[in-house]
């Protein structure tokens, strides 16, 4: 699985924490920043990775940002993105059980140094359920497209 991550300067520590763990877990990443706490705007770093989800170039998105939800907003933007600010077991899993949710927005501010890497494993590894969610997501799909 190809992942596309990026964070603005209040998800910087959580991020590199979880490339190395990702990394370390096998999966291949593409890291598109930010690399230090200096201020950036968080919708050049969605935009980095909503892109790479929404060509087909990453299979997942991971985000991060004070709240997650200035990343949600803005990857959302994207054709074929389903970006889900979350971080409680529960939406996470329903996110991607439910709404194929294919980028997830993290909380930074929240998070501080709480180890997250169960979480996001638990959502990498969680398949969408099919069945009626699927004729839900086309009707999201219809909307994009008649925009
Ligand atoms: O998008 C957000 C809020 O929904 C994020 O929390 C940003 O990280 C935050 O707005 C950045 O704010 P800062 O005061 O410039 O650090």
């Amino acid at each position: 699985m190809n992942i596309a991550i990026a964070s603005d300067h209040r998800g910087v520590k959580i991020k590199a924490r979880l490339v190395q763990s990702l990394t370390d877990a096998g999966f291949a990443l593409f890291d598109a920043g930010t690399h230090t706490e200096e201020s950036v705007d968080y919708p050049d770093l969605a935009m980095a990775v909503a892109t790479r989800v929404s060509n087909g170039d990453a299979d997942r998105g991971i985000l991060i940002c004070g709240t997650g939800i200035g990343m949600s907003i803005t990857a959302n933007k994207f054709r074929a993105v389903r970006a889900v600010s979350c971080y409680d077991e529960v939406m996470v899993e329903i996110s991607r059980r439910h709404n194929d949710a294919n980028v997830l927005c993290l909380p930074g501010d929240m998070i501080g140094d709480r180890p997250i890497d169960d979480l996001v494993m638990m959502w990498l590894q969680t398949e969408f359920d099919g069945g009626r969610h699927s004729l839900r997501l086309e009707k999201i799909a219809k909307i994009e497209n008649e925009k």
